[in-house]
């Protein structure tokens, strides 16, 4: 139970199991009745199928006819959300209940990009007014970073932002940095650093006046051993470049971004260079957070309000559009018909924008951190599959690479194909161009997807009987396709906030928590454990044969045996 008494699991305590439910046996067996599902058939059944299978949201237009569903597919599903209350659920999130069970939080990144004068309020506090007055102060230090008002420690102008942070501390900020480049101020350059590797950090590192280069460490947690580790070598390497600059040189070139004071004082940045958030977001749900801050000095204030704009955008038409037309629910239902009753196990996102190179990086953490569960609200074993592997890379590339398994292979894997009608103004006419081409790749793909090729096409095309089996395409790969204005800053908040809420509606129908990640606990303890065996070769209770066996090798390898 929360504050105000309210079931802390949205509503969800006692659910009959999934694979009981009438609603989902009903889909079992329309699935059965459906047999062999062809796209060709189903078009060819329908004149109107392309116009009544899309859905427009703000800048965003989805075609979602190329799907193996049919009318009576789309009904089951709504069913089954409305008898999974996805939509209680989802009031729940908004409202501010604790829906984060295992964690006792409540799961608000929604309040993030609410406007001044709303209301959303945790145990009775309003905490609308305490996000904006951070992005108050995150704009106001992005002015000066980016006016060169803000100097570093010899007084010079800030040339180059490191940020250092790790999954969600570093994957949206990263991933948006990339895709709005075009919107940055070019002669300041936005460095990432995540990786432990001492590689990325001497990489990012390498040809930087430490007097002209600003460390922004993001860490929900402040705990993160490798973004603390990152960190450190970081400081070591400013005091050491400013010519054994004493600590309070740090205070002009680190700034934190946490939700934990005390450790970013411990760790010595001044809490006055801290920009907070809170319990409520989520790492991966944090980049419209104080998380943001390298963006927003990337781009400035008013385009980071724009993306807040889009988001919201997409949460409005999440809480208020009817079923038929809620486009993060029809993709969440969609993706559970596939794992569900197609043994669907992934799920391909595939960007016709190049600037949209580390989206799908992004998702990832989204996607498989929230919904990489298989026990329910309860802790009960799930019997159903939940979140399916993420991954993708922009198109064409791809089509160079793995379509040949997408086209031929035989897996089922539904894919999002993503464009963009204008390409971004900056290309100039001879390369905008070429944005053409591009498209024409994106819509051919989803058509080759989807209605194949007959052998009888490929006979009449004159190929040899032996070879017509290899010349053959199946189709009935299913895609969504989503067909965006631009790239802008509020096309990528709304892009973002589409799979959000995507990924929120297939937690809520498999009943687990999305916004925990126990999951990645277990390998950090073990790694604590194991470095001191290879450091100091010291003996680790517990070690299974394997990983003992490697341990020596490595240590033998790095000439550390007695
Ligand atoms: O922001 P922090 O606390 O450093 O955590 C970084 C990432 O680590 C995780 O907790 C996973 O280990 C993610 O959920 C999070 O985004």
């Amino acid at each position: 139970m929360n504050a105000d008494g309210a079931d802390a699991a949205g509503g969800a305590a006692g659910r009959t199991p999934l694979d009981r439910m009438p609603e989902w046996q009903a889909l079992a067996r329309h699935r059965a009745e459906l047999g062999e599902v062809r796209l060709r058939a189903l078009f060819d059944g329908d004149a109107a199928r392309a116009e009544r299978y899309s859905v427009r949201v703000g800048d965003l237009y989805l075609d979602y006819s190329k799907h193996l569903v049919t009318d009576e597919t789309l009904a089951l599903l709504r069913e089954l959300a409305a008898a999974t209350d996805v939509a209680g659920l989802r009031d729940a999130m908004f409202r501010g209940d604790r829906i984060n069970v295992t964690e006792g939080r409540a799961v608000l990144h929604t309040a993030l990009r609410a406007p001044r004068d709303a209301v959303v309020e945790v145990d009775g506090e309003n905490v609308v007014p305490g996000v904006h007055a951070v992005l108050d102060r995150m704009a106001g230090f992005a002015a000066r970073v980016r006016d060169g008002d803000w100097t570093g420690h010899t007084g010079a102008r800030i040339r180059t932002v490191v940020n250092i942070g790790i999954g969600g501390s570093d994957l949206g900020p990263a991933m948006a940095y990339e895709a709005l480049l075009p919107y940055t101020l070019r002669d300041l350059d936005v460095r990432f650093v995540s990786n432990v590797d001492g590689a990325d950090l001497h990489e990012a590192l390498h040809g930087l006046d430490a007097a002209e280069t600003l460390f922004i460490v993001a860490s929900k947690t402040f705990t993160t051993i490798e973004t603390i580790t990152n960190a450190t070598s970081a400081k070591n390497w400013l005091l050491e470049s400013l010519g054994g600059a004493d600590a309070s040189a740090v205070a002009k070139h680190f700034v934190a971004l946490s939700t934990n004071g005390p450790e970013v004082e411990r760790f010595g940045i001044d809490t006055a260079n801290m920009f907070e958030f809170w319990d409520w977001v989520g790492g991966r749900y944090s980049f419209d957070s104080a998380i943001g801050l390298s963006l927003m000095i990337a781009i400035g204030p008013d385009r980071f309000r724009e993306l807040l704009d889009g988001f919201r955008l997409v949460d409005d038409h999440f809480r208020t559009a009817p079923p038929e037309a809620n486009a993060p629910l029809l993709l969440g239902l969609l993706g559970v018909w596939y794992g569900g009753f197609f043994d669907a196990q992934s799920h391909a996102v595939l960007p016709y924008s190049h600037y949209l190179s580390r989206f799908t990086a992004y998702l990832q953490q989204l996607d498989m951190e929230s919904n990489g569960k298989s026990v329910d609200r309860e802790g009960r074993p799930v019997d159903w599959d939940t979140g399916p592997v993420v991954w993708g890379t922009p198109g064409t590339n791809g089509q160079h690479a793995y379509y040949q398994l997408l086209h031929q292979g035989t897996r089922m894997i539904p894919a999002d194909l993503i464009g963009f009608a204008r390409p971004v103004d900056e290309l100039g006419p001879e390369l905008a161009a070429q944005h053409d081409l591009l498209m024409a790749n994106l819509f051919a793909q989803g058509q080759a997807l989807a209605f194949g090729k007959t052998a009888d096409e490929v006979r009449a095309e004159g190929v040899p009987e032996e070879q017509v089996p290899h010349r053959t395409f199946h189709g009935d790969h299913p895609t969504t396709t989503v067909l965006a204005t631009e790239l802008s800053p509020s096309v990528l908040g709304q892009l973002i906030a589409l799979y959000e809420h995507k990924v929120f509606v297939q937690g809520a129908v498999w009943d687990i928590d999305s916004f925990d990640q126990w999951g990645v606990e277990l390998g950090k303890v073990l790694a604590k454990r194991v470095e001191p065996a290879l450091t100091e070769g010291a003996e680790v209770a517990g070690l299974d044969a394997s990983t003992a066996a490697l341990v020596a090798r490595y240590r033998q390898l790095r000439g550390r045996t007695d």
